[in-house]
């Protein structure tokens, strides 16, 4: 196996990334060093890409980017007992503590010292990487790499949709980025209907539909509210999921939500948000879940049974493949653009 690798590291606190060359790393007690067959680029990923406020708050330059990640087992580290060369395994990317509060009542998606590789350490865009054992999710040998290094996100949209009964509801998505397309493929494959999408870019209001959005509208040209209830007969939609982080897609989703609804928050908002909490929320009796992360383990199970089931649609969703890095800025810019559903790299050329 070489001895050095190419690795995207945020090598400095500034705009950017570099793709470098560096060593090969060794797996310690309780990890397992996995040859990265696909890794997917997150809405996060780009955040640090861009440097943005959260990210200067979070992240240590030099460091390996990326979290989303399927690969091969090829090194063992001392203690490793459940994993061997050659597994074909995924991540989940928070670390837990297992020990506080939220962890020892099974809470583990809201561990209290939660670290999240590739944003707390080095991450999997590389073409070698080191995932604790404790993070590891053995795949089916047949699953598709890029279909396997989707189940983290996969895990916030399952978490999203299924926070609540969802088959034959009226479903409103607000944002069809990566994480809300995946929604849309989730709330289709559960029995929503009709999933009617609410998102301002054409190209992710076309990939919305190909992915089986029953409505696709622009809240920049339409009234999100006025559509939803021209579809329900002025009752609102049962469901309301947000994926956009956008304060006004808040705000419209909870108008068009039926009385006694339920609301799944899942997109992160840029600032703090003021809203009319007595009339959108409390004289309404919604039902509001915040979502982070992934419930552990039972969301990795959905999430894998629904790919195997082959009825999520997600090829729509995959819009840019890479076979190895050399084009990192042109996937980060793009997507930078909503340009992208999901972009993949195959770090490994051959
Ligand atoms: N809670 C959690 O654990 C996690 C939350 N997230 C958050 O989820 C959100 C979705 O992630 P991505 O799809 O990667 O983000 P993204 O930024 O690519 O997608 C957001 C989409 O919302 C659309 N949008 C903007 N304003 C809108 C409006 N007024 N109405 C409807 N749509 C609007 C944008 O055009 C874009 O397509 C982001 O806010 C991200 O930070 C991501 C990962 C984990
Ligand atoms: C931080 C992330 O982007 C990650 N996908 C998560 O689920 O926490
Ligand atoms: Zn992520
Ligand atoms: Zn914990």
């Amino acid at each position: 196996m070489a001895e050095k690798m190419p690795a995207i590291m945020k090598t400095k606190p500034a705009y950017g990334a570099e793709l470098v060359e560096v060593d090969v790393p060794k797996p310690g007690p309780g990890e397992v060093l996995i040859r990265v067959l696909a890794t997917s680029i997150c809405g996060t990923d780009l955040h640090i890409y861009e440097w943005n406020e959260w990210a200067q708050s979070r992240i240590k330059p030099p460091q390996i980017m990326g979290h989303e990640v399927a690969g091969e087992v090829v090194e063992v580290g001392p203690g490793v007992e459940d994993l061997q060369e050659g597994d074909y395994i995924s991540a989940e990317t928070h670390i837990v503590c297992r020990k506080c509060y939220a962890c020892r009542h099974n809470r583990y998606h809201v561990c209290q010292n939660t670290k999240i590789f590739g944003v707390d350490m080095d991450g999997v865009f590389a073409t070698y990487a080191i995932v604790p054992a404790q993070n590891a999710w053995k795949n089916p040998k047949d699953m598709k790499p890029e279909y396997a290094a989707l189940q983290e996100p996969l895990g916030n949209a399952v978490d999203t949709v299924l926070a609540g009964p969802i088959a034959g509801r009226s479903t409103l998505i607000t944002g069809a980025g990566p994480l809300g397309l995946l929604g849309i493929a989730v709330a289709k494959a559960a029995g929503a209907y009709p999933v009617i999408v609410s998102e301002p870019s054409e190209f992710r209001r076309k990939l919305a539909k190909k992915v089986g959005a029953d409505y696709v509208l622009n809240p920049f040209e339409e009234d999100p509210v006025e559509v939803v209830m021209s579809i329900t007969d002025g009752a609102g939609v049962e469901v309301f999921l947000e994926f956009s982080g956008a304060p006004k897609a808040l705000e419209q989703g909870l108008k068009a939500t039926t009385p006694g609804g339920r609301v799944s928050l899942l997109g992160l908002f840029p600032r703090d948000v003021t809203l009319d909490f007595n009339n959108l929320i409390i004289f309404k009796a919604l039902e509001v879940h915040g979502i982070t992360g992934r419930h552990l383990w039972e969301t990795w199970y959905t999430v894998s049974s629904l790919i195997q089931s082959g009825k999520l649609n997600l090829d729509p969703i995959i819009t840019h493949k890479y076979k190895g890095f050399d084009k990192y800025e042109e996937a980060f810019e793009l997507m930078r653009a909503g340009k992208t559903g999901k972009v993949v790299f195959f770090p490994h050329k051959g």
